[in-house]
Protein backbone atom coordinates (compact mmCIF):
# COMPACT_ATOMS: atom_id res chain seq x y z
CA UNK A 1 0.00 0.00 0.00
CA UNK A 2 1.08 3.43 -0.78
CA UNK A 3 1.98 5.53 1.72
CA UNK A 4 -0.38 9.04 2.59
CA UNK A 5 -0.77 11.11 -0.58
CA UNK A 6 -3.27 14.01 -1.83
CA UNK A 7 -4.56 10.75 -4.12
CA UNK A 8 -5.75 9.30 -0.99
CA UNK A 9 -8.62 11.74 -0.76
CA UNK A 10 -9.15 12.44 -4.75
CA UNK A 11 -9.34 8.57 -4.86
CA UNK A 12 -12.12 8.08 -2.40
CA UNK A 13 -14.49 11.58 -3.32
CA UNK A 14 -17.96 10.86 -4.46
CA UNK A 15 -17.98 12.50 -8.41
CA UNK A 16 -20.17 15.64 -7.37
CA UNK A 17 -17.97 16.31 -4.36
CA UNK A 18 -16.02 19.94 -5.15
CA UNK A 19 -15.31 21.86 -1.89
CA UNK A 20 -13.12 19.73 1.15
CA UNK A 21 -13.85 20.19 4.87
CA UNK A 22 -11.21 18.88 6.72
CA UNK A 23 -12.52 17.65 10.56
CA UNK A 24 -9.63 19.06 11.86
CA UNK A 25 -8.95 18.11 15.80
CA UNK A 26 -5.62 19.14 16.09
CA UNK A 27 -4.24 15.44 16.20
CA UNK A 28 -1.63 13.78 14.36
CA UNK A 29 -4.09 11.66 11.99
CA UNK A 30 -5.83 14.86 11.03
CA UNK A 31 -3.10 16.94 10.82
CA UNK A 32 -1.92 14.95 8.21
CA UNK A 33 -5.05 14.93 5.98
CA UNK A 34 -5.03 18.68 6.11
CA UNK A 35 -1.47 18.93 5.06
CA UNK A 36 -2.85 16.23 1.88
CA UNK A 37 -6.08 18.19 1.79
CA UNK A 38 -4.16 21.28 0.63
CA UNK A 39 -2.62 19.94 -2.07
CA UNK A 40 -5.47 18.38 -4.02
CA UNK A 41 -6.51 21.57 -5.58
CA UNK A 42 -10.35 21.95 -4.47
CA UNK A 43 -11.14 24.40 -2.09
CA UNK A 44 -10.57 23.45 1.69
CA UNK A 45 -12.06 24.34 4.81
CA UNK A 46 -11.56 23.34 8.36
CA UNK A 47 -13.63 22.58 11.01
CA UNK A 48 -12.81 22.13 14.80
CA UNK A 49 -15.40 21.20 17.25
CA UNK A 50 -14.47 22.82 20.53
CA UNK A 51 -16.48 20.31 22.93
CA UNK A 52 -14.75 22.15 26.28
CA UNK A 53 -14.49 19.28 27.77
CA UNK A 54 -10.44 19.05 29.15
CA UNK A 55 -8.88 22.08 30.74
CA UNK A 56 -6.44 22.02 27.57
CA UNK A 57 -9.42 22.54 24.76
CA UNK A 58 -8.17 26.02 24.22
CA UNK A 59 -5.34 25.40 23.64
CA UNK A 60 -6.20 22.95 21.00
CA UNK A 61 -8.13 25.39 19.25
CA UNK A 62 -5.44 27.59 19.58
CA UNK A 63 -3.08 25.10 17.55
CA UNK A 64 -5.64 24.51 15.21
CA UNK A 65 -5.97 28.63 14.51
CA UNK A 66 -2.10 29.16 13.79
CA UNK A 67 -1.71 25.68 11.39
CA UNK A 68 -4.68 27.01 9.60
CA UNK A 69 -3.44 30.53 9.48
CA UNK A 70 0.04 28.85 7.96
CA UNK A 71 -1.70 27.47 5.33
CA UNK A 72 -4.02 30.14 4.51
CA UNK A 73 -6.85 27.84 5.28
CA UNK A 74 -10.19 28.91 6.77
CA UNK A 75 -10.98 27.45 10.20
CA UNK A 76 -15.00 27.03 11.50
CA UNK A 77 -14.85 26.60 15.42
CA UNK A 78 -17.97 24.99 16.51
CA UNK A 79 -17.79 25.13 20.57
CA UNK A 80 -20.63 22.73 21.14
CA UNK A 81 -21.10 20.81 24.77
CA UNK A 82 -22.20 17.08 25.44
CA UNK A 83 -25.28 15.99 26.21
CA UNK A 84 -25.05 13.15 28.60
CA UNK A 85 -27.82 10.76 28.55
CA UNK A 86 -27.31 7.43 29.41
CA UNK A 87 -23.52 7.15 27.62
CA UNK A 88 -20.08 7.89 28.72
CA UNK A 89 -18.52 11.26 28.27
CA UNK A 90 -16.68 10.07 24.73
CA UNK A 91 -19.99 8.73 23.24
CA UNK A 92 -21.71 11.66 23.95
CA UNK A 93 -19.23 13.92 22.40
CA UNK A 94 -18.99 12.19 19.33
CA UNK A 95 -22.87 12.47 19.10
CA UNK A 96 -22.86 16.00 19.09
CA UNK A 97 -19.94 16.09 17.22
CA UNK A 98 -21.28 14.45 14.49
CA UNK A 99 -24.20 16.85 14.48
CA UNK A 100 -22.14 20.13 14.22
CA UNK A 101 -20.73 18.51 11.08
CA UNK A 102 -23.91 17.75 9.63
CA UNK A 103 -25.29 21.48 10.25
CA UNK A 104 -22.11 22.99 9.09
CA UNK A 105 -22.06 21.15 5.63
CA UNK A 106 -22.69 23.24 2.39
CA UNK A 107 -24.55 21.64 -0.47
CA UNK A 108 -21.34 19.52 -2.26
CA UNK A 109 -18.48 19.52 0.80
CA UNK A 110 -17.16 16.54 1.79
CA UNK A 111 -16.33 16.71 5.55
CA UNK A 112 -12.80 14.36 5.68
CA UNK A 113 -11.97 12.33 8.78
CA UNK A 114 -8.63 10.89 9.79
CA UNK A 115 -9.76 7.07 11.15
CA UNK A 116 -6.97 4.84 9.64
CA UNK A 117 -6.42 1.42 9.06
CA UNK A 118 -5.65 0.60 12.90
CA UNK A 119 -8.96 2.71 14.08
CA UNK A 120 -10.74 0.60 11.45
CA UNK A 121 -9.62 -3.07 13.09
CA UNK A 122 -10.17 -1.68 16.81
CA UNK A 123 -13.78 -1.03 15.65
CA UNK A 124 -13.78 -4.30 14.24
CA UNK A 125 -12.66 -6.54 17.03
CA UNK A 126 -14.92 -4.26 19.32
CA UNK A 127 -18.09 -5.28 17.37
CA UNK A 128 -17.00 -8.49 17.27
CA UNK A 129 -16.42 -8.89 20.67
CA UNK A 130 -19.59 -6.98 21.66
CA UNK A 131 -21.79 -9.17 19.12
CA UNK A 132 -22.87 -7.15 15.81
CA UNK A 133 -24.24 -8.75 12.63
CA UNK A 134 -23.17 -8.80 9.11
CA UNK A 135 -23.76 -5.21 8.25
CA UNK A 136 -21.51 -4.10 12.20
CA UNK A 137 -18.28 -6.07 10.22
CA UNK A 138 -18.23 -3.62 6.88
CA UNK A 139 -16.72 -1.69 10.20
CA UNK A 140 -16.59 2.27 9.36
CA UNK A 141 -17.47 3.52 5.87
CA UNK A 142 -15.43 5.46 3.80
CA UNK A 143 -17.82 7.67 2.47
CA UNK A 144 -21.55 8.30 3.58
CA UNK A 145 -23.72 10.64 2.80
CA UNK A 146 -23.93 13.47 5.38
CA UNK A 147 -26.67 16.63 5.80
CA UNK A 148 -25.80 17.71 2.85
CA UNK A 149 -23.17 16.83 1.40
CA UNK A 150 -20.86 13.43 2.69
CA UNK A 151 -18.83 11.91 5.09
CA UNK A 152 -15.50 10.48 3.33
CA UNK A 153 -12.76 8.61 5.32
CA UNK A 154 -9.95 8.83 3.22
CA UNK A 155 -7.31 7.19 5.58
CA UNK A 156 -9.00 3.73 6.25
CA UNK A 157 -6.16 1.95 4.65
CA UNK A 158 -3.31 3.64 6.26
CA UNK A 159 -1.72 2.60 9.50
CA UNK A 160 -1.20 4.70 12.35
CA UNK A 161 2.77 4.38 11.52
CA UNK A 162 2.29 5.26 8.72
CA UNK A 163 0.86 8.86 9.06
CA UNK A 164 3.00 9.32 12.16
CA UNK A 165 5.59 8.50 9.41
CA UNK A 166 4.81 11.02 7.23
CA UNK A 167 4.20 13.41 10.20
CA UNK A 168 7.70 13.13 11.06
CA UNK A 169 8.86 13.62 7.84
CA UNK A 170 7.12 16.99 7.07
CA UNK A 171 7.53 18.28 9.97
CA UNK A 172 4.17 18.79 11.18
CA UNK A 173 3.50 19.62 14.63
CA UNK A 174 0.38 18.22 16.30
CA UNK A 175 -1.44 17.92 20.27
CA UNK A 176 -2.11 14.47 21.89
CA UNK A 177 -4.90 14.57 24.00
CA UNK A 178 -4.21 12.56 27.26
CA UNK A 179 -7.58 11.47 27.83
CA UNK A 180 -7.97 9.54 24.41
CA UNK A 181 -5.65 7.09 26.67
CA UNK A 182 -7.74 7.09 30.29
CA UNK A 183 -11.60 7.71 28.25
CA UNK A 184 -11.62 5.01 25.22
CA UNK A 185 -10.98 1.79 27.64
CA UNK A 186 -11.57 -1.06 25.68
CA UNK A 187 -10.44 0.86 22.72
CA UNK A 188 -7.20 1.40 24.51
CA UNK A 189 -6.74 -2.36 25.86
CA UNK A 190 -7.37 -3.69 22.27
CA UNK A 191 -4.75 -0.97 20.54
CA UNK A 192 -1.84 -1.43 23.50
CA UNK A 193 -2.42 -5.14 24.00
CA UNK A 194 -4.21 -7.18 21.94
CA UNK A 195 -3.15 -5.89 18.42
CA UNK A 196 0.27 -5.38 19.24
CA UNK A 197 0.08 -9.04 20.31
CA UNK A 198 -1.73 -10.26 16.75
CA UNK A 199 0.78 -8.15 14.99
CA UNK A 200 4.27 -9.71 16.15
CA UNK A 201 3.12 -12.81 15.31
CA UNK A 202 1.02 -11.94 11.92
CA UNK A 203 2.21 -8.32 10.88
CA UNK A 204 -0.35 -8.05 8.53
CA UNK A 205 -3.24 -8.30 10.87
CA UNK A 206 -4.54 -4.62 10.96
CA UNK A 207 -4.64 -4.70 6.96
CA UNK A 208 -6.12 -8.54 6.87
CA UNK A 209 -8.99 -7.24 9.23
CA UNK A 210 -9.56 -3.43 7.34
CA UNK A 211 -9.44 -6.01 3.82
CA UNK A 212 -11.80 -7.90 5.35
CA UNK A 213 -14.35 -4.72 6.47
CA UNK A 214 -13.72 -3.55 2.63
CA UNK A 215 -14.67 -6.85 1.54
CA UNK A 216 -18.20 -7.15 3.60
CA UNK A 217 -19.36 -3.67 2.96
CA UNK A 218 -18.74 -4.11 -0.97
CA UNK A 219 -20.98 -7.51 -0.56
CA UNK A 220 -23.20 -5.00 1.56
CA UNK A 221 -23.54 -2.70 -1.07
CA UNK A 222 -23.57 -5.07 -4.29
CA UNK A 223 -27.08 -6.91 -2.62
CA UNK A 224 -28.50 -4.18 -1.24
CA UNK A 225 -30.30 -3.35 -4.49
CA UNK A 226 -31.37 -7.27 -4.76
CA UNK A 227 -32.85 -7.32 -1.03
CA UNK A 228 -34.58 -3.56 -1.94
CA UNK A 229 -35.73 -4.71 -5.32
CA UNK A 230 -37.61 -8.14 -3.55
CA UNK A 231 -38.97 -5.95 -0.81
CA UNK A 232 -40.36 -3.21 -3.50
CA UNK A 233 -41.83 -6.45 -5.55
CA UNK A 234 -43.59 -8.02 -2.51
CA UNK A 235 -44.18 -5.16 0.27
CA UNK A 236 -46.28 -2.98 -0.90
CA UNK A 237 -44.89 0.33 -1.70
CA UNK A 238 -47.53 3.08 -0.27
CA UNK A 239 -44.86 6.32 -1.31
CA UNK A 240 -45.57 8.44 -4.50
CA UNK A 241 -43.54 6.86 -7.35
CA UNK A 242 -40.13 7.01 -7.43
CA UNK A 243 -39.93 7.74 -3.51
CA UNK A 244 -37.46 5.84 -1.97
CA UNK A 245 -37.65 7.35 1.88
CA UNK A 246 -37.50 5.07 4.32
CA UNK A 247 -40.68 3.97 5.44
CA UNK A 248 -42.24 3.61 1.97
CA UNK A 249 -42.30 -0.34 2.43
CA UNK A 250 -45.14 -1.48 3.20
CA UNK A 251 -46.40 -4.88 4.93
CA UNK A 252 -44.99 -7.91 3.86
CA UNK A 253 -46.85 -10.59 2.92
CA UNK A 254 -46.12 -13.78 5.12
CA UNK A 255 -46.64 -16.02 1.65
CA UNK A 256 -44.15 -14.59 -0.17
CA UNK A 257 -41.36 -14.49 2.78
CA UNK A 258 -42.33 -17.92 3.50
CA UNK A 259 -41.23 -19.18 0.23
CA UNK A 260 -37.81 -17.80 0.81
CA UNK A 261 -35.07 -19.81 1.92
CA UNK A 262 -34.73 -19.07 5.98
CA UNK A 263 -31.49 -17.07 5.40
CA UNK A 264 -33.08 -14.96 3.02
CA UNK A 265 -35.91 -14.61 5.02
CA UNK A 266 -34.01 -12.96 7.90
CA UNK A 267 -31.93 -10.95 5.60
CA UNK A 268 -35.42 -9.53 4.18
CA UNK A 269 -36.90 -8.81 7.71
CA UNK A 270 -33.76 -6.77 9.17
CA UNK A 271 -33.80 -4.66 6.38
CA UNK A 272 -37.71 -4.25 5.99
CA UNK A 273 -37.24 -3.23 10.30
CA UNK A 274 -34.54 -0.96 9.50
CA UNK A 275 -36.41 0.87 6.36
CA UNK A 276 -39.13 1.22 8.62
CA UNK A 277 -36.94 3.30 11.17
CA UNK A 278 -36.86 0.30 13.33
CA UNK A 279 -34.00 -0.68 15.70
CA UNK A 280 -32.38 -3.81 13.93
CA UNK A 281 -32.75 -7.11 16.96
CA UNK A 282 -29.93 -9.51 17.46
CA UNK A 283 -29.23 -12.58 15.62
CA UNK A 284 -30.89 -14.87 18.21
CA UNK A 285 -33.82 -12.65 18.48
CA UNK A 286 -34.16 -11.98 15.13
CA UNK A 287 -34.09 -15.94 14.61
CA UNK A 288 -36.92 -15.98 17.20
CA UNK A 289 -39.18 -13.69 15.46
CA UNK A 290 -38.97 -15.15 12.18
CA UNK A 291 -40.06 -18.95 13.74
CA UNK A 292 -42.62 -16.98 15.92
CA UNK A 293 -44.10 -14.98 12.70
CA UNK A 294 -44.18 -17.24 10.13
CA UNK A 295 -44.30 -20.79 11.75
CA UNK A 296 -47.57 -19.63 13.60
CA UNK A 297 -50.66 -21.23 12.37
CA UNK A 298 -52.72 -19.03 9.68
CA UNK A 299 -55.77 -17.57 11.66
CA UNK A 300 -53.30 -16.91 14.67
CA UNK A 301 -51.98 -12.91 15.00
CA UNK A 302 -48.65 -13.43 16.73
CA UNK A 303 -46.55 -10.87 18.22
CA UNK A 304 -43.31 -10.12 17.97
CA UNK A 305 -41.71 -7.71 20.40
CA UNK A 306 -38.27 -7.02 21.71
CA UNK A 307 -36.32 -3.81 22.77
CA UNK A 308 -36.49 -1.94 19.36
CA UNK A 309 -39.82 -2.59 18.15
CA UNK A 310 -43.10 -4.86 17.76
CA UNK A 311 -44.16 -6.58 14.50
CA UNK A 312 -47.48 -8.10 14.73
CA UNK A 313 -49.10 -10.54 11.95
CA UNK A 314 -52.90 -9.66 10.53
CA UNK A 315 -54.40 -11.66 8.16
CA UNK A 316 -51.68 -12.70 6.05
CA UNK A 317 -49.25 -9.68 6.42
CA UNK A 318 -46.66 -8.82 8.87
CA UNK A 319 -46.71 -5.07 10.01
CA UNK A 320 -44.19 -3.18 11.80
CA UNK A 321 -46.03 -1.52 14.74
CA UNK A 322 -45.19 2.44 16.06
CA UNK A 323 -43.09 2.19 19.50
CA UNK A 324 -45.87 4.50 20.76
CA UNK A 325 -49.41 5.05 19.10
CA UNK A 326 -50.68 8.45 18.68
CA UNK A 327 -53.41 9.99 20.36
CA UNK A 328 -56.68 9.42 18.90
CA UNK A 329 -57.38 12.84 17.29
CA UNK A 330 -60.15 14.81 19.02
CA UNK A 331 -63.36 15.80 16.76
CA UNK A 332 -62.63 18.51 14.00
CA UNK A 333 -64.83 21.10 12.56
CA UNK A 334 -64.46 21.09 9.28
CA UNK A 335 -62.81 24.48 7.16
CA UNK A 336 -63.55 24.76 3.80
CA UNK A 337 -59.88 25.02 1.59
CA UNK A 338 -57.97 24.52 4.81
CA UNK A 339 -55.57 21.78 5.53
CA UNK A 340 -56.36 20.40 9.29
CA UNK A 341 -54.25 18.16 11.48
CA UNK A 342 -55.49 15.18 12.35
CA UNK A 343 -53.80 14.81 15.58
CA UNK A 344 -50.43 13.48 14.64
CA UNK A 345 -51.72 11.13 12.55
CA UNK A 346 -52.12 13.09 9.23
CA UNK A 347 -54.05 16.08 7.79
CA UNK A 348 -57.92 16.16 6.37
CA UNK A 349 -57.05 18.72 3.06
CA UNK A 350 -60.84 19.95 2.34
CA UNK A 351 -61.85 21.83 -1.05
CA UNK A 352 -63.13 25.35 -0.83
CA UNK A 353 -66.38 24.61 -1.26
CA UNK A 354 -67.09 21.79 0.80
CA UNK A 355 -68.45 22.32 4.40
CA UNK A 356 -68.87 25.93 3.02
CA UNK A 357 -72.34 25.85 4.95
CA UNK A 358 -72.77 22.50 5.81
CA UNK A 359 -71.81 22.45 9.80
CA UNK A 360 -69.22 18.98 8.94
CA UNK A 361 -66.92 17.69 11.21
CA UNK A 362 -64.85 14.76 11.03
CA UNK A 363 -64.03 12.49 14.23
CA UNK A 364 -62.82 8.71 15.00
CA UNK A 365 -65.91 6.18 14.67
CA UNK A 366 -67.12 4.66 17.92
CA UNK A 367 -68.70 1.58 18.26
CA UNK A 368 -71.89 1.50 16.46
CA UNK A 369 -71.61 3.57 13.76
CA UNK A 370 -73.30 2.81 10.82
CA UNK A 371 -73.16 4.70 7.03
CA UNK A 372 -75.92 4.46 4.79
CA UNK A 373 -75.53 2.82 1.56
CA UNK A 374 -76.27 3.52 -1.47
CA UNK A 375 -79.24 1.04 -2.10
CA UNK A 376 -80.63 2.35 1.16
CA UNK A 377 -80.11 0.94 4.63
CA UNK A 378 -77.02 1.08 6.63
CA UNK A 379 -73.51 -1.11 7.10
CA UNK A 380 -71.82 -1.11 10.49
CA UNK A 381 -68.36 1.43 10.13
CA UNK A 382 -66.37 -1.42 11.77
CA UNK A 383 -67.68 -4.12 8.74
CA UNK A 384 -66.52 -1.55 6.45
CA UNK A 385 -63.26 -0.80 8.01
CA UNK A 386 -62.60 -4.74 7.99
CA UNK A 387 -63.64 -5.29 4.27
CA UNK A 388 -61.31 -2.79 3.17
CA UNK A 389 -58.20 -4.41 4.63
CA UNK A 390 -57.98 -1.65 7.52
CA UNK A 391 -56.09 -3.76 10.93
CA UNK A 392 -57.83 -3.11 14.26
CA UNK A 393 -55.24 -1.55 15.47
CA UNK A 394 -56.07 2.01 13.17
CA UNK A 395 -59.79 1.51 12.74
CA UNK A 396 -60.76 3.47 15.56
CA UNK A 397 -57.73 6.49 14.64
CA UNK A 398 -59.73 7.11 11.36
CA UNK A 399 -61.30 10.07 9.64
CA UNK A 400 -65.32 9.64 10.01
CA UNK A 401 -67.12 12.43 8.10
CA UNK A 402 -70.35 13.43 10.38
CA UNK A 403 -72.91 16.23 9.80
CA UNK A 404 -73.75 18.71 12.95
CA UNK A 405 -76.13 16.03 14.35
CA UNK A 406 -73.60 13.95 14.48
CA UNK A 407 -74.71 11.02 11.22
CA UNK A 408 -72.34 9.29 10.15
CA UNK A 409 -71.70 10.26 6.17
CA UNK A 410 -68.85 8.61 4.94
CA UNK A 411 -65.09 7.40 5.50
CA UNK A 412 -62.78 9.85 4.13
CA UNK A 413 -60.52 8.23 1.76
CA UNK A 414 -56.79 8.81 1.83
CA UNK A 415 -54.17 9.81 -0.40
CA UNK A 416 -50.88 8.97 0.08
CA UNK A 417 -49.21 11.50 -2.66
CA UNK A 418 -50.73 14.75 -0.56
CA UNK A 419 -52.08 16.26 -3.79
CA UNK A 420 -55.20 18.76 -3.68
CA UNK A 421 -58.72 17.20 -4.04
CA UNK A 422 -60.29 19.53 -6.32
CA UNK A 423 -62.89 22.12 -5.03
CA UNK A 424 -65.58 19.35 -4.09
CA UNK A 425 -63.58 16.34 -2.90
CA UNK A 426 -61.93 16.11 1.17
CA UNK A 427 -58.92 13.60 1.75
CA UNK A 428 -57.22 12.38 3.95
CA UNK A 429 -53.51 12.87 3.99
CA UNK A 430 -51.31 10.38 6.64
CA UNK A 431 -48.29 11.67 7.77
CA UNK A 432 -45.11 9.17 7.96
CA UNK A 433 -44.60 8.76 11.36
CA UNK A 434 -40.97 8.10 12.31
CA UNK A 435 -41.82 4.55 13.18
CA UNK A 436 -43.00 3.64 10.30
CA UNK A 437 -46.64 2.14 10.75
CA UNK A 438 -48.05 0.99 7.47
CA UNK A 439 -50.39 2.73 5.75
CA UNK A 440 -51.20 1.00 2.62
CA UNK A 441 -54.95 0.16 3.42
CA UNK A 442 -55.27 3.94 2.73
CA UNK A 443 -55.37 4.57 -0.76
CA UNK A 444 -58.16 6.41 -2.45
CA UNK A 445 -61.28 4.85 -2.57
CA UNK A 446 -60.27 2.34 0.14
CA UNK A 447 -62.16 4.30 2.94
N1 LIG B 1 -12.87 17.95 18.10
C1 LIG B 1 -12.78 17.64 16.81
N2 LIG B 1 -12.88 18.61 15.89
C2 LIG B 1 -12.82 18.30 14.57
N3 LIG B 1 -12.62 17.07 14.09
C3 LIG B 1 -12.49 16.07 14.98
C4 LIG B 1 -12.56 16.30 16.38
N4 LIG B 1 -12.39 15.11 17.00
C5 LIG B 1 -12.23 14.19 16.03
N5 LIG B 1 -12.29 14.74 14.81
C6 LIG B 1 -12.17 14.08 13.49
O1 LIG B 1 -12.52 12.72 13.65
C7 LIG B 1 -11.40 11.88 13.34
C8 LIG B 1 -11.40 10.68 14.25
O2 LIG B 1 -11.13 11.09 15.56
P1 LIG B 1 -11.51 10.16 16.78
O3 LIG B 1 -11.01 8.79 16.54
O4 LIG B 1 -11.14 10.86 18.04
O5 LIG B 1 -13.02 10.30 16.51
P2 LIG B 1 -14.31 9.53 16.89
O6 LIG B 1 -15.35 10.23 16.07
O7 LIG B 1 -14.43 9.50 18.37
O8 LIG B 1 -14.15 8.14 16.28
P3 LIG B 1 -14.12 6.70 16.89
O9 LIG B 1 -15.29 6.05 16.23
O10 LIG B 1 -12.78 6.22 16.37
O11 LIG B 1 -14.21 6.80 18.38
C9 LIG B 1 -10.21 12.77 13.52
O12 LIG B 1 -9.10 12.32 12.75
C10 LIG B 1 -10.73 14.10 13.01
O13 LIG B 1 -10.75 14.11 11.60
Amino acid sequence: MAGPSPALILNALPGDAHALAVGFSGGVDSSVLLDLAGQCGHPVRAIHIHHGLSPDADQWTDHCRSVCQRYGIDLQVVGVRPRQQGQGPEAAARQVRYQAFEAALAEGEALLLGHHADDQAETLLLRLVRGTGPDGMGGMARVRPLGKGWLVRPLLDQTRRDLKAYAHDQGLGWVDDPSNDQARFDRNYLRHHVLPTLTARWPQAVSAITRYASHRRDEAQATRPLVDRWLAEHALFNGPAGDEAPGAIGPLPVESLAAEPIPLQKVLLRRWLTVGGMAVPGSQQLAAGRAMLLEASADAQPQWAWPGGRVTRHRGYLFRLPAQWPAVPAPLRLRPGAAQAWGDIGRIVVGRRVAADEGLWVRPPRPGDRLPIRRGGHTPVKERLRRAGVPPWWRHRLPLLVDGSDKPLALIDGSATGEGPGDDGLFFAPARLPSGPDWHWLGPGRG
